[in-house]
């Protein structure tokens, strides 16, 4: 269980300013939506927090802890993991083989060691296996363990790239739009796995998403970007309501029928 705040972030590409001061308080074990127009700065927000592309000012803090500045590899250490947009499932390699990538950076063994085939390495290997199963049993797909990962449909990829991010017990999850490309029954089913996430492993969870039914179901708060600032905060009914999100989204109505 962790608690995940930013402070001020800022971001800027050139003349663009994709993230402007945005303060950022989520307790642990909530689920948090950040919605927003196209380009708002969703996407540059989880980037900036899991240290893909550091802020250029402001702070992100991990139950007190500065981790802005720390290389991606070391916030992903302290518990911070993620999901991306698109599907990035190695096809050649199985399920199992890909959720175990999850546990990477947390594997002592290095090439050389792993060539020389030691028991310790071997060990490693089997406690990464059984870890990966057990992830894949957590979002009910074990059953695909040995397909290849690129042979699976679209919506199953997206849920074992969850369990990947699963796989190494993070505290905080950063998810980036997962129900893109999903039928409403899948929605569903991705509704309950999150709750399961949230209130079974009481992980913290930061979710872009664009699937509004989703959203307002799903999440305790939601935090509105626009143009790289936050300019609401509340629960569904709060942001449904609030007049500056619906100018921030006039043409694109937002409503609970998505
Ligand atoms: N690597 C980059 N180089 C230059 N500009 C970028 C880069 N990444 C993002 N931007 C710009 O920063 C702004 C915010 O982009 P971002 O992708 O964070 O928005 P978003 O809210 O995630 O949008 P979407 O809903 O379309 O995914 C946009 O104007 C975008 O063009």
């Amino acid at each position: 269980m962790s608690h995940l705040e930013t402070r001020g972030l800022s971001l800027s590409f050139g003349g663009i300013q994709a993230l402007d001061g945005v303060d950022l308080d989520v307790p642990p074990a909530e689920i948090r939506g950040i919605i927003g127009p196209n380009g708002a700065g969703k996407t540059t927000l989880l980037n900036a927090i899991c240290g893909l592309t550091p802020p250029s000012a402001g702070q992100v803090l991990l139950d007190g802890e500065v981790i802005s500045g720390l290389k991606p590899s070391a916030i992903a250490a302290k518990g911070v993991g993620r999901t991306f947009q698109t599907s990035m499932l190695f096809s050649g390699m199985t399920v199992l083989e890909n959720v175990m990538t999850g546990l990477h950076q947390h594997m002592g063994a290095n090439v050389f060691t792993a060539a020389l085939g030691l028991p310790s390495v071997r060990q490693e290997d089997a406690d990464a296996r059984e870890k990966a199963l057990a992830a894949l049993d957590f979002v009910n797909m074990r059953q695909f363990a040995e397909r290849d990962g690129g042979a699976l449909s679209f919506g199953q990829q997206r849920l074992i790239e969850i369990a990947r991010a699963l796989v190494s017990q993070p505290s905080v999850l950063l998810l980036d739009e997962p129900a893109v490309g999903l039928s409403p029954p899948r929605v569903q089913e991705l509704d309950r796995l999150l709750r399961r996430i949230r209130d079974e492993r009481g992980i913290t969870i930061v979710m872009i998403e664009h699937v509004i039914r989703l959203v307002m179901g799903v999440c305790d708060r939601i935090t509105v970007l626009n143009s790289g600032a936050k300019i609401a905060e509340g629960t569904g009914d709060e942001i449904i309501a609030n007049r500056e999100v619906q100018e921030a989204y006039l043409g694109k109505a937002i409503d609970a029928a998505d």
